[in-house]
This record gives C-alpha cells, structure tokens and sequence, in this order.
C-alpha cells in the first residue's frame, strides 16, 4: 500500500505530508451557502466573511451570483477588489448576459453553469445535448476572450448520462475551460457512486474536475472524499455545510479529513475552523450546533466515566483527532455518565483532596442533578453537592471528608 497513491491512503497519518495531491477548496458559502432558506448576507457581510475565507487558507471564493443585479453586484465587486490570495469566481448561467454583468464586477473568473441531465436541459431550457455543448462552444471563448478564467458548472451531472459528461469535458477544455464542475445536485450519491462517476471522468480527460456534494442523505463529506480518490483535485465546500436544503459538503471536515486520512492537503489553516465557523453562523442567522465534527463546542467535550477515567491518564485513548492541531483542547465535565475518577478529577480540579467515602455519594448526587437538569454540572453547583454529601456523610460535621 503506497501512501501517496490517493486510492490507497494510510489511515495512520495525521500530518499533511507534501507528498499527498493537493486539493483546491472552492469555498462558496457567499454563493451556494447563502442560497439556504433565509440566509441573506450585507454587503459588508460578504466582504468579511471573503476576508475570512480568505485569511483560513481556501484557493477559491465563489462571491456570489451577478445576474441578481443590485447589492450583489455591489459585494461581488467589492470583493473582486480586496486583492485577496484566493481566487474569486462569479457563479452564472450559460448566458451571454449573466457573463457580461460578471465581468462588469471585476472579477477574474466564472463559473458557467448549464444543466447536465436531460430532466434538467428539457425541463427548465427546452434544449437537448448537442445545444448543451453549443452554448459551451460558445460562451466559454466568449468569456476567455473577456480575459476571464472559465470553469463551467455541470448542474445535476449526478442523473446525467456520463457519456454526456465526458463530451461536455472535452468541449469545455477545447473551449479554453480550466476546469468541469460535476455536481451533485439534488444529493443522490454515495462514495461508491460518486467515486464511478467521477473515475469515469477523470480517466476521459486531464481536465481539471472539481465535485460539488450536496448532504441530503448526510453524505456530501464522504462523497467529496471519494471523489479525490477517484481523481478530483477540486472540492466545493460552505462553511458549516451552508447551502441548499441540507446544505454542502462542510469546509472544516473537509479540510481536516483530507490530510488525516492521507488523501490531500490543502492550504487551510485547521485553527482558523472554529472561528470561521462562529463567523458564517452569526450573519447567517444561525448556530453551530454543539456536536458538529471539528467546529462544535462539544466534540472534545467528554463526560462518559470510562472515558474519562482512561483519558485522564492516556488521552489518545480516546481521541481520532488531536484537538491541539485545531487550537483546541480536550474538555472534562460530569454529568449523568460520570464515574468516580471524573468525580475525583473534578475534586481535584476544584482544590479540594477528598476521602474516598464522598466519591460515591457524589457520583449519585451528579446523576441525579444531571438528569434534573439536562446539562453538565458546572463548578459552583457542584460545589453545592459537595455539600450535600457532606450532610448526607455526617450530618454534624464531625469529619472533615474534603480538605
Ligand atoms: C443548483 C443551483 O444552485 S443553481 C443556482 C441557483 N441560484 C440562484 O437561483 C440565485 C438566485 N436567483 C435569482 O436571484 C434569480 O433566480 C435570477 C436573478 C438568477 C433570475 O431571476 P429571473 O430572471 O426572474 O428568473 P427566474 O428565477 O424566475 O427563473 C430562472 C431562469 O433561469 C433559467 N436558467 C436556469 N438555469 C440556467 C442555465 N444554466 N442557463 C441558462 N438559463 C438558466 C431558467 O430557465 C429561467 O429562465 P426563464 O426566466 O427564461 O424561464
Ligand atoms: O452548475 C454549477 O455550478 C453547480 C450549481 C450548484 O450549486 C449545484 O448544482 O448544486
């Protein structure tokens, strides 16, 4: 098994290694994130948050879409002109018109996005394959011709015949594209699949292939990465998932799997995740769910007793992923699931040396709050308990249990 071959990875490294490919992340949390239900960001938003994106490491920012016209234009523009290190792309149909108004924001790339099934090219365009490459044929020397990088978007390639993709592939790279975006659309795919369809690709052509995972059936993370197996070197990725129904596939997981499952690096600062993530939430509106992998306040939070009697001693034990790698740290809390050598710990933590006689009556007492509760005990109610046991032990207080 060779390490640097991406269909063999060595699940044992945990360090981004030169050797593994490295993978552009497309960020497009300002363009396919904001097309979630209700999220709508400023224009001030948009440039922050492209500063961000910026700041954490992405090779490319989808800005946003100018066939929207107005206050898009407007932060689309403005980002096109922060001067930023990551690419910054406009997303637009295969129109003469959405490509004219992208170049007018001063962006240096496009994304031209036509649809890939044949659902999709009758349904919405009344058109058939061969107009499909016609309009590639096209728009994409047109916008070369504009001094615009090209990337055209393959829209629901998911549910599209793979022939079809691969003819699109050689017309898009004939055309001048840099790059064929095969999307998940409607998120129908699992790894195995996407790894087929994205192998096909991949074997048909050297074009570069970004994939665009969708998370309706929870998969888009496990997708993407099968895709880079299959050959993908381009990822679409939101921050926290943000996007469409379910969403996309979340940069912090993707960033983090890749080089600790030895398939890719990538250029993202793994400690800049968390407050990217708190970033995008807040102007969208919405939370980071406690336990979301990598970024959630809870997943190095442990309260189990045989975890954290094990853990205190060897945190590998139970640990996939060194927390310090993201600038965080493990966490020990007690609650319903504590045992005696959380309980000692949190003793312990607190300043006090206890007589074991205590521990158990603790470990009740702890349970018993945590379930009237729902929540961790935290210090001063713990402490309150202290008390308690101490009643319970020896009502006159005739022995000192805790020093
Ligand atoms: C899978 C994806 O994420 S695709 C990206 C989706 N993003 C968005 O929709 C961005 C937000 N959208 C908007 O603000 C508006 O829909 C606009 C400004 C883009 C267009 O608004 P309108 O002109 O009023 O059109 P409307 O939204 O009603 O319909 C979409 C039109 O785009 C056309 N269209 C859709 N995809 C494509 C394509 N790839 N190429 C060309 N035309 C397309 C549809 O056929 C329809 O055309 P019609 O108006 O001639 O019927
Ligand atoms: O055509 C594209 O660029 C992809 C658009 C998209 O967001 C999707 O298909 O999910």
């Amino acid at each position: 098994m060779s390490p640097a071959d991406p269909t063999t990875p060595d699940p044992s490294r945990s360090d981004p290694a030169v050797d593994l490919p490295l993978v552009a992340l497309n960020d497009t949390t300002l363009r396919d994130g904001e097309q979630a239900p209700g999220v709508a960001f400023r224009p001030d938003e948009k440039v922050s948050l492209a500063l961000a994106l910026d700041g954490c490491g992405v090779a490319e920012i989808e800005a946003g879409t100018p066939a929207m016209g107005g206050d898009e234009v407007a932060a689309i523009r403005a980002i096109a002109g922060l001067g930023l290190k990551a690419r910054v792309i406009a997303w637009c149909r295969m129109t003469e018109a959405d490509l004219k108004t992208a170049a007018a924001t001063g962006v240096t790339a496009v994304n031209l996005s036509i649809p890939m099934s044949e659902l999709q090219l009758s349904a919405k365009l009344g058109i058939g394959r061969d107009e499909a490459l016609a309009r590639i044929r096209r728009l994409v020397p047109m916008a070369r011709d504009m001094g615009l990088e090209v990337a055209v978007g393959g829209e629901d390639a998911s549910r599209a015949d793979p022939d079809h993709l691969v003819r699109v592939a050689e017309a898009a790279q004939a055309s001048g594209a840099f790059r064929l975006r095969i999307a998940d659309t409607v998120g129908i795919l699992d790894p195995v699949s996407t790894a087929a369809l994205v192998g096909r690709i991949t074997a048909a052509t050297d074009l570069a292939i970004e994939f665009h995972g969708h998370d309706d059936l929870g998969l888009a993370t496990a997708n993407s990465l099968a895709a880079v197996r299959a050959g993908a070197r381009h990822l679409s990725v939101t921050v926290g998932g943000l996007g469409e129904r379910a969403g996309n596939a979340p940069l912090e997981e993707v960033a983090v799997a890749l080089p600790r499952l030895g398939l890719g690096r990538t250029a993202v600062d793994p400690k800049t995740l968390m407050g990217l993530a708190h970033a995008v939430a807040h102007a969208a509106g919405r939370v980071v769910p406690p336990g979301k992998a990598i970024v959630g306040r809870d997943v190095f939070t442990h309260e189990s007793g045989i975890h954290v009697a094990a853990l205190l001693d060897r945190p590998e034990t139970y640990q996939g992923l060194d927390p310090e790698t993201l600038g965080r740290k493990h966490r020990i809390v007690v609650g319903k699931h504590s045992g005696s050598k959380a309980i000692a710990h949190m003793l312990d933590s607190l300043g006090y040396q206890a007589e074991p006689d205590i521990i158990p009556v603790l470990v009740g007492l702890v349970r018993h709050r945590a379930v009237a509760d729902k929540a961790p005990i935290a210090s001063e109610e713990f402490e309150r308990l202290i008390g308690e046991a101490l009643d319970f032990l020896d009502p006159d207080r005739t022995h000192a249990h805790v020093h």
